[in-house]
């Protein structure tokens, strides 16, 4: 394990050599200062403005080890804090709880449980506005609907959101409403029963709104809303004011703070007190009365003036240092806001405030729709089976997660996009992941029958060294395969492979990497050795590999494989043809497995590597072929050994009696028929009209493709022991064709479409000039998406067979296969 820290001293460290040479000499500094630690393996310059500083693995390990054995609390930092305050979430009584407070209430959690963590003690508030002007106008308006109190119950008060709008609308238009609201605001502050009364059960509809929120993201807060500290405004006034900090402003009763062109006001001019008087009340009751040491508000950075106002004022008053770091202090932890894909506020359709219990429900039913899509996969493929039940408990806590994770992934201080397409991602940095990650390593652990607890009692694990995390991670990836393919999971299948024999799929490894270095080596004096060599890979046998030591005495003279891969071409060029261009193939100068080796390189050498190496490229069609100035469908019919396209039927019943020609795939490439022992993959090209969807492949692209099966095919010659490999399929022939499909493959088409449902369109529609190309390949049995993997050793024998074969294809052709899925692994046991 090995952890880089990287510590940017100056990003302007380019800018000027002046700045250049001081950041050179920071880095020096702090480079020569360093204390010697058991913590640092090594550190070095990284650049102007970076100095590395590489972790020691053993101190690592050390103290991961310690960590287990005396637990993670072990880790907690030492913070100078005894007691915090929170203030989070604290949404508004009668107004919707929305996605500003979700981000609060997930930051403050976050917050809390870091503190909490670190053996502070946190007082996890919810400030909510449970004392505004609202209520006198919300209250009045029920008053005029049930003119009885008696009369008032949750059912009756009904949708507050909707009591709100009205009574609003009320106040808005209604002069002499407005007036009877303004004075129910003052006979509810004036403690008036029944205003209380109607006031308590207003509070006890919207805390049950929240709570709902809060019991499914398991936030735990305690309610100690404005209201609480209405008592202790008028004390906490007058305090000021004797401290000569409270002055008379147009009316109002204001604190002016110094950089601001407006005070903070603390009693309005009609004498009633606002969210400052409160603020301002409540800092003085953390402070002492419950003598918090840190108090730290959450709330989107548009409150950072309010609250920047109120600090200054407490610094002022002496209440707090004017010292930042000095303790008790406060601390306002801002956020951006929360938008929709649209980049504006996050809204629903009618542009109303988006529920937040609506929002968590939606992330829940998207996480069980996926959820059900994965099973539907699982049902195919004959993985295990969830139960209904089951499929639901997983949705809920994974979809409340991504919401939560989503939020504290982005950055805190800019706004953020509410996305459920990304959050619920099933990839990436997601909750989804992570969690589906975690699952993984205790499904990895109960598998492994041990006794963790134990194990962590257990020795100082030594570092692992590189190899065996590879070995390892190369064994867990075997297994993976076997999980995921439709193996029996119920029967012991889960053995590690035949302990008896000697295989390790580590000598793979260690043998690739010889010969990289062997090849690095002798790349200067022309030497290299033949990777299948090496690698004795066995070709297509589904049996392990045996263990094989490295033997020196087969390096050979490098030649390279150039003349191989053109032969097709060779013939065509002999061909009468007088389309085709008598461009030589360059030759394959240059071998480069790894940037390791390109960078060894003398430098000088490296562009023209660079150049050879493009030329090489199969898909460098214009270095290999100069397309500009041939006819690439003349050219197709030559690499095919044709002087003008054969029909279809009289391909494929080369190697079998028409009638039994049956169709065994397909793909919007085209399809696949079983003819005799071969496998016909007939794929149209050059024509105007869409097939599957798709437009055609032209002729240039399909020769790329028949040249490449070509090539590969020359794996395959077992004469020469160099770069042998018979693990790709074998192409038998290779046909361009025209005309419609013939009745009996129409036939056996129909015959497909009746059993599975095809997904292509019917070959009916083909026009009669129809071209297409027709690759004749060995049947390799049974693709991986359905062959179903027996043990740990078959697993690791085809990773083995792949990597091998891959490994054997880049070293004899710089061959890279960019799209392996499990359709393209033919599987078959000896
Ligand atoms: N002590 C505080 N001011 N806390 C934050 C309160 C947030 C406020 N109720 C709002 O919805 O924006």
């Amino acid at each position: 394990m090995v952890a880089v820290v990287v510590v940017l001293i100056n990003t302007a460290a380019n800018k000027g050599e002046p700045m250049r040479e001081r950041s050179n000499q920071a880095t020096t500094a702090i480079l020569r200062n360093l204390p010697e630690s058991e913590m640092i393996e090594s550190s070095s310059i990284g650049g102007p403005g970076f100095v590395n500083v590489l972790l020691s693995n053993n101190w690592i390990a050390e103290n991961i080890q310690k960590m287990l054995v005396d637990g993670i609390e072990t880790w907690a930092p030492r913070l100078h804090v005894r007691k915090a305050v929170v203030d989070f979430s604290s949404p508004n009584i009668a107004k919707e709880i929305h996605v500003g407070h979700l981000r609060s209430t997930v930051i403050g959690d976050c917050i809390a449980r870091m503190l909490e963590f670190s053996n502070v003690e946190v007082l996890r508030r919810n400030h909510v506005g449970d004392w505004g002007t609202q209520f006198g106008m919300l209250i009045e308006n029920l008053f005029d609907k049930f003119p009885s109190v008696e009369d008032f119950n949750e059912t009756a008060i009904g949708d507050l959101k909707a009591l709100y709008k009205e009574s609003k609308q009320r106040f808005d238009e209604d002069p002499a409403f407005k007036a009877r609201a303004q004075q129910a605001v003052v006979r509810l502050q004036g403690g008036e029963p029944k205003y209380r009364q109607v006031w308590m059960q207003i509070c006890d509809i919207s805390r049950k709104e929240f709570d709902k929120v809060y019991n499914c993201l398991g936030v735990e807060l305690e309610e100690k809303g404005e209201s609480f500290y209405n008592p202790y405004i008028p004390r906490v006034i007058e305090a000021l004011t004797n401290q000569g900090l409270v002055e008379e402003n147009e009316g109002a009763r204001v604190i002016w703070i110094e950089g601001f062109s407006t005070p903070l006001i603390v009693v309005k001019k009609d004498g009633g007190y606002n969210y400052a008087s409160t603020d301002l009340a409540a800092l003085w009751y953390r402070l002492n009365e419950e003598q918090a040491d840190w108090i730290i508000y959450v709330t989107d950075v548009g409150q950072q003036e309010h609250f920047d106002k109120v600090f200054s004022a407490a610094k002022r008053a002496s209440w707090l240092s004017a010292d930042n770091r000095a303790y008790p202090k406060a601390s306002h932890v801002g956020f951006g806001l929360v938008l929709g894909e649209d980049g504006k506020r996050f809204r629903t359709r009618s542009s109303e405030v988006v529920r937040l219990v609506d929002l968590l429900d939606e992330a829940k039913s998207r996480m069980l729709k996926i959820s059900k899509e994965k099973q539907a996969d699982r049902k195919k493929y004959g993985g295990i089976l969830w139960t209904d039940e089951e499929l639901e408990k997983i949705s809920e806590p994974v979809g409340y997660a991504a919401i939560k994770y989503a939020d504290l992934k982005s950055n805190r201080l800019t706004n953020y996009t509410f996305s459920f397409k990304q959050m619920l991602n099933t990839e990436g940095n997601t909750a989804v992941s992570l969690l589906y990650a975690h699952a993984r390593i205790c499904a990895i652990i109960e598998k492994s029958e041990q006794n963790i607890q134990e194990l962590k009692k257990g020795k100082v694990v030594q570092p692992a060294s590189f190899e065996k995390e590879r070995e390892y991670f190369e064994e867990v990836d075997a297994f993976e395969l076997l999980e995921e393919s439709p193996s029996p999971k119920r029967f012991g299948t889960w053995t590690m492979g035949n302990q008896s024999e000697n295989v390790t799929i580590t000598h793979l490894c260690s043998r690739l990497k010889k010969w990289q270095i062997f090849k690095k080596l002798n790349y200067n004096c022309g030497s290299s050795i033949t990777l299948s060599k090496i690698l004795e890979t066995p070709s297509t046998t589904l049996k392990p590999i045996k263990r094989e030591d490295f033997d020196a005495s087969i390096l050979r003279t490098p030649e390279k494989s150039s003349p191989k891969i053109t032969t097709g071409l060779q013939s065509i060029q002999s061909r009468p043809d007088k389309n085709i261009t008598n461009k030589d193939v360059p030759q394959r100068d240059y071998i480069s497995l790894s940037n390791e080796l390109l960078v060894s390189v003398k430098e000088e050498s490296c562009e023209d590597i660079e150049v050879g190496v493009k030329d090489l490229s199969l898909a460098s069609t214009s270095a290999s072929l100069d397309l500009d100035h041939v006819n690439p469908f003349a050219m197709l019919l030559a690499v095919c050994d044709q002087l003008a396209p054969a029909k279809l039927l009289d391909v494929l019943s080369k190697y079998c009696d028409p009638d039994s020609i049956a169709k065994i795939g397909e793909g919007t490439y085209g399809e696949a028929f079983k003819a005799g022992n071969t496998v016909c993959k007939i794929v149209p090209i050059d024509g105007d009209i869409k097939v599957n969807g798709e437009v055609q492949k032209r002729s240039e692209e399909l020769l790329e493709e028949v040249v490449l099966s070509l090539t590969l095919n020359h794996l395959r010659n077992e004469g020469d022991a160099r770069n042998a490999c018979t693990t790709f399929i074998d192409t038998l022939d290779l046909k361009v064709c025209q005309g419609p499909y013939d009745a009996v493959l129409v036939k056996a088409w129909e015959d497909w479409d009746d059993k599975h449902g095809s997904e292509n369109d019917h070959p009916k529609q083909f026009p009669e000039n129809q071209c297409y190309v027709v690759f004749v390949l060995q049947h390799g049995g049974k693709d991986l998406e359905g062959f179903v993997l027996l043990n740990y050793d078959e697993a690791r024998s085809l990773l083995v067979q792949v990597t091998a074969a891959l490994a054997v294809a880049e070293a004899a052709y710089e061959f890279e296969h960019r799209d392996l899925h499990w359709s393209c692994y033919l599987l078959f046991l000896l």
